[in-house]
């Protein structure tokens, strides 16, 4: 981790749920995505990733064992990071 990541809590990430214009944010792995851009491409379809919609995904996303190309194609759409929940 960076100095320069920007931190958000999960309450900052729920903002971002794709509803009435907000854009859509999901977490994987502590990392926040920006999948706007890429949700109308996912092979797998915009609702699934619209199911977890400014919500932590890692779930999802690892449950279907995603291809290592596709873990690559995250990097693109990072945002920043969870906040260390440990502090609160
Ligand atoms: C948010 C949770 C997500 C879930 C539940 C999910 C689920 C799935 C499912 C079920 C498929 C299979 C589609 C099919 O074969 O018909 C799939 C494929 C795929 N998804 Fe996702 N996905 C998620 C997020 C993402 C994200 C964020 C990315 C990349 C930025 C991504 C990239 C891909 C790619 C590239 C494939 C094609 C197969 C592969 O390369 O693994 N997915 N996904």
């Amino acid at each position: 981790m960076s100095n320069s990541t920007i931190r958000y809590s999960l309450a900052d990430v729920a903002k971002y749920n794709g509803k009435n214009g907000a854009r859509t944010w999901i977490v994987i792995h502590d990392n926040i995505y920006d999948v706007t851009d890429y949700m109308q491409q996912h092979p797998g379809g915009p609702e699934l990733i619209d199911d977890y919609a400014g919500k932590d995904a890692t779930s999802g996303f690892d449950e279907f064992g995603h291809s290592s190309d596709a873990t690559k194609m995250l990097k693109k759409y990072l945002v920043g990071e969870l906040e260390d929940v440990s502090i609160h």
